[in-house]
């Protein structure tokens, strides 16, 4: 018999800090959101996802945002707010995605590991997006009363 591919597994999840990051439209309600294509050379290259990475030692989860989209993206945050969690099994890792909203930045965007970004709305074009993605854009959508399709692909 062999094993069911879905049942959970004991394996410890990494942390990872994932960025929300929204613009506001002329009355300050929550518009576009950014989505990013995964890098060659990474697992599930050129899907789109949140913008983050895994935290290092001590690093709380706003810390670790700050400097994965520092490093990935080469702009600086103001803070970031709590949002959602959520741990995702995949056959090469077991993650605990912990998702913050961020409204403040500064600096310009520089893709500095030549992927690419997209301001994005619901339904999202950009496509295939990560399977770790898909939940966010249900919460996005239900926070918005957006009840159509989220994506395609
Ligand atoms: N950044 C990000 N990672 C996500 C999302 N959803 C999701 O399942 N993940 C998973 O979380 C993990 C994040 O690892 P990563 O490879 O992006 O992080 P990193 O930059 O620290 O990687 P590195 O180890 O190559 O330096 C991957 O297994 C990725 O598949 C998401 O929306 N954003």
């Amino acid at each position: 018999m062999s094993a069911d591919p879905h049942a959970p597994t004991n394996r410890v999840p990494v942390d990872v800090a994932v960025g929300v990051l929204v613009r506001r439209d002329a009355e300050g309600h929550e518009a576009d959101f950014l989505l990013t294509s995964r890098p060659e050379g990474k697992v599930y290259a050129g899907y789109w996802e949140f913008p983050g990475g895994k935290l290092e030692a001590g690093e709380t989860v706003e810390q670790a945002l700050r400097r994965e989209l520092q490093e990935e993206l080469g702009i600086t945050i103001g803070g970031s707010q709590p949002w959602q969690e959520l741990v995702m099994e995949y056959p090469h890792a077991k993650v605990r995605l912990h998702f913050h909203k961020v409204f403040e930045w500064t600096g310009e965007f520089e893709m500095r590991e030549q992927q690419s970004m997209a301001w994005e709305r619901l339904p999202v074009s950009s496509m295939p997006v990560l399977p770790g993605t898909i939940p966010v854009l249900q919460w996005l959508a239900a926070e918005r009363g957006f009840a159509e399709v989220t994506h395609r692909g």
